[in-house]
């Protein structure tokens, strides 16, 4: 069995300037009544141009929180977090609304479309939100790279889960984005709906050099990514490149097993 390749020792990250994301020693804290969840301890982690990155763990282990976090939804307690070259530590609301906006992009497990707007006007809306005129010629290409060119008059209703999820992409995806975090992005989807969405994702990363960093449960779904980084209870604990489905899974396994 291909158990896939591992990386360095666990916890450790190493180093890369050409990344498009860096997480340098972020920390991250709840409160929770009087208590306080250490959500992230410590995490070193870079992303660089064109890969595609699943990132698991146990539940609680921080995944959202990382994606929350590295994607400017979140501001960590310590450390830092940089983007395209902009730390987003101590950048306005206004900047920070501005960074989003123009080099990232965001898929949930639920779509988030507006139901009332066609296919076509859910792709232009960040453009209309950020106050420009979408071209036309944009939201055409991306709805045609997402296979979605005949529905472009339908609404989310009219739609299957797999193709409310393209629509989500591809709104996702009229910025150009540098970097897509998806959250679960076929936790509503069945399997072959989410293996279509995969290899889209996929394919992103390979072809359009587009950034991904993917929270999912499934193996098979992080076995699609090139690279698979494991949290436990917040903290970086392995990571896997070309994973099969088999050493995701046994990874996983072994980290729910560990003694504390
Ligand atoms: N807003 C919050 N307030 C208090 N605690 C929180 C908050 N968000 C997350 N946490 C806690 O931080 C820890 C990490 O949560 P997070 O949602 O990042 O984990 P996860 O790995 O994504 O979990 P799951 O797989 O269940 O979605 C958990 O202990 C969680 O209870």
């Amino acid at each position: 069995m291909d158990v896939g390749t591992p990386l360095g020792p666990p916890g450790v990250a190493h180093v890369n300037t050409k990344a498009i994301v860096q997480l340098r020693s972020v920390g991250k804290t709840y409160a929770s009544g009087d208590n306080q969840v250490a959500a992230l301890t410590n995490v070193t982690l870079d992303f660089l141009p064109g890969t595609f990155t699943a990132v698991m763990g146990p539940s609680g282990s921080g995944k959202s929180t990382l994606l929350h976090c590295a994607g400017g939804l979140a501001c960590v307690d310590t450390g830092e977090v940089v983007v395209a070259g902009t730390a987003l530590n101590g950048l306005s609301e206004n900047a920070l609304t501005r960074l989003r906006r123009e080099r990232i992009g965001f898929v949930f497990q639920s779509f988030n479309l507006v139901p009332s707007l066609t296919v076509w006007q859910n792709v232009e809306l960040p453009i209309r939100l950020a106050g420009r005129r979408a071209p036309q010629a944009e939201v055409t290409a991306v709805l045609a790279g997402l296979g979605l060119t005949d529905r472009v008059r339908h609404r989310p209703d009219q739609l299957s889960g797999g193709q409310q999820q393209r629509v989500a992409i591809a709104r996702a995806l009229v910025t150009r984005p540098k970097v897509l975090f998806a959250d679960e992005p076929t936790g509503a989807l069945d399997s072959r709906a989410s293996r279509d969405v995969l290899v889209l994702l996929r394919n992103m990363a390979e072809r359009s050099g587009q950034t991904i960093i993917m929270v999912t449960h499934d193996p098979a779904a992080a076995a699609y990514a090139g690279r698979v980084v494991f949290l436990g209870d917040g903290r970086v604990v392995g990571e896997l490149l070309d994973p099969t489905p088999e050493a995701v899974a046994a990874h996983l396994t072994q980290l729910e097993q560990a003694p504390c």
